[in-house]
């Protein structure tokens, strides 16, 4: 055995045992995928984790200066999400305060909370919820009797959030009383599967939301002090809705984890795929139990998308007004840390879908594309550079924001643009042949020019773009397009058109060959 594969079997021997799944209990399917995911890197060994982990104590530690607040509580349910989220904020020099605040439960997951506080050195405070519980279910049973006394899992499931609600409550009082923020114990995968309660259990900072449950929680919670019994504890709700989290969620957290790795790189390959098709897709055919899992996953992941968008926000023809609020607390009051560079250069997952869809047909193809910029102003290449390994299909790119540099760069004829204004199906075929003219190593270019917007121009209306493609040794082919919404809904539909039209021109070139 290699040492390279030495190390990855000791990775994967070290995942099963702190995702509590037994050895040779993954399906065929699941153990393949595993293997390839752990060949990609996307389950991180442990010296990478300690890095994130740093990372998410000095993050931590930015934020509590740069926001001038350094008080953090947090409810202490005995399980690891709370206790790894309270250990990371106090490595980062908080004050933490945990609450256990149990409801008609089981003492020794109280039991572990305190242990965990102790362990941890955190300041603990406990207040039993039973209480106000039972008066809460009485009082909303003069609305509806089933709340407190049916025993089926929709009303377990409202009992439940009540309890989870009555604690955030709790929490925010709390943190109002010592001038504190209530930090967030939610994780990756619960992300995923809607397996929290809203307005329950999402508090004000969410330390541990990016790290998978079935892995990367356990792992840190260990490397971070917080006690053996806790990071092995089985995952529960702490809501008496029924069973273990993996039990409701009817896949362990290792299944569900790799499951999701699975279905988003699929979807970034396929974009068009439907969910039907997908078990197939991913090659399940022979695994029954995949198979399963599958339906279980989709179901729960499309009964829950809602609560990933909360609050679901309407296309209103405003929408731009967000961008400016945003920019306006980044640039007055968004503390340092948060600011990340990066953030610009992020595209919708669509975008970065097409993109890759482009970028895997050009290589099929052994082409390279080019494009010719104008109101994108560079963007498309960006979108398509963000591909991983794009460099075998991206040749480059022309921004060519002002007519002169659609002269000067694409060759395009002076007398062209001053006749017919640089908003002109033919101005953007003479960019696509203009940039293969000036490329060579290129094959496919994709050229646009247009009104973003907000205002008209030249006599085109805001939103109308024209996209224009050419393959080296076919002529170039324009499309006129008309837009809605502000500049930044016109620039990410021109964005789409333009994927879609670099897609479209391949295909037509292929036939052409065949
Ligand atoms: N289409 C739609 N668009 C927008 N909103 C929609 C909606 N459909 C429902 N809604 C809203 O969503 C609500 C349902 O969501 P929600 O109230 O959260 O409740 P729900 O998702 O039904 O239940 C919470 C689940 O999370 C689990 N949980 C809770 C707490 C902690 C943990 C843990 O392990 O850490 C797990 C718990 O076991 C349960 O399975 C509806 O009552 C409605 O208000
Ligand atoms: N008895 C409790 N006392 C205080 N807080 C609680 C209690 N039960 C739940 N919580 C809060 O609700 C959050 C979600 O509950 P949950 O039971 O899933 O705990 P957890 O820490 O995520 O652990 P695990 O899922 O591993 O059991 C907890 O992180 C905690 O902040």
């Amino acid at each position: 055995m290699s040492p390279g594969a030495e190390t990855a079997a000791a990775l994967k021997t070290e995942i099963l045992d702190l995702a509590r799944q037994p050895t040779g209990a993954l399906s065929p399917w699941f153990e393949a995928r595993l293997e390839e995911q752990l060949a990609q890197d996307l389950f991180l060994p442990g010296r990478e984790l300690e890095a994130v982990r740093q990372k998410l104590v000095r993050d931590l530690a930015d934020y509590r200066t740069q926001a001038g607040i350094d008080t953090a509580v947090l409810g202490m349910s005995g399980g690891v999400d709370s206790a790894l989220t309270a250990a990371l904020l106090k490595a980062a020099g908080w004050r933490v305060i945990g609450l256990t605040l149990p409801i008609e439960q089981d003492p020794i997951e109280t039991e572990r909370g305190v242990e965990a506080c102790a362990a941890l050195g955190l300041e603990h405070l406990h207040l039993d919820l039973s209480a106000p519980y039972e008066a809460g279910i009485a009082s909303l049973a003069s609305l509806d009797g089933r709340i407190g006394s049916a025993d089926d899992a929709a009303h377990r499931t409202r009992r439940g959030n009540l309890r989870a609600r009555l604690r955030m409550m709790t929490l925010y009082d709390q943190a109002h009383r010592f001038g504190g923020l209530v930090a967030s114990t939610d994780n990756f995968s619960e992300l995923g599967a809607g397996f929290w309660t809203l307005h329950g259990d999402v508090g004000d900072l969410a330390p541990v939301q990016s790290l998978l449950k079935s892995w990367e929680v356990p792992w840190m919670a260990r490397a971070s002090g917080v006690p053996e019994r806790t990071w092995r504890a089985m995952p529960t709700d702490g809501l008496g809705i029924g069973g273990g989290d993996e039990a409701q969620i009817g896949a362990t957290y290792l299944e569900w984890d790799i499951l999701i790795f699975a279905l988003m790189a699929i979807l970034r390959d396929e974009p068009d795929l439907s969910t039907q098709h997908l078990a197939f897709v991913l090659g399940m055919d022979e695994d029954r139990h995949a198979q399963l899992v599958l339906g279980t996953v989709l179901a729960r992941l499309a009964a829950t998308w809602h609560k990933r968008a909360n609050p679901i926000r309407l296309d209103h023809p405003r929408t731009d007004r967000y961008g400016p609020l945003a920019a306006l607390d980044a640039r007055l009051f968004r503390p340092a840390v948060l600011k990340t560079e990066a953030a610009m250069l992020s595209f919708s997952g669509e975008l970065q879908a097409m993109a890759n869809h482009l970028v895997r047909a050009l290589e099929a193809r052994g082409q390279k594309l080019v494009t010719a910029e104008s109101c994108t102003a560079g963007l498309l290449a960006a979108c398509v550079a963000q591909v991983p390994a794009c460099s075998d299909a991206l040749s480059g790119s022309f921004v060519t924001y002002s007519p002169g540099m659609k002269i000067a760069a694409l060759g395009l004829p002076e007398a062209l643009i001053d006749e017919r204004t640089v908003y002109d199906p033919e101005v953007a075929r003479r960019m696509a042949t203009g940039a293969l003219a000036a490329a060579p190593e290129a094959w496919l270019a994709i050229a646009i020019t247009g009104v973003a917007g907000p205002d008209d121009d030249q006599g085109k209306p805001a939103g109308w773009v024209c996209i224009a493609t050419a393959c080296r040794g076919s002529g170039a082919e324009a499309v006129e397009h008309r837009f809605d919404g502000g500049p930044e809904q016109v620039i990410a539909a021109t964005l789409r058109a333009a994927l879609e039209a670099g897609r479209l021109a391949l295909a037509r070139d292929a036939g052409q060959d065949g």
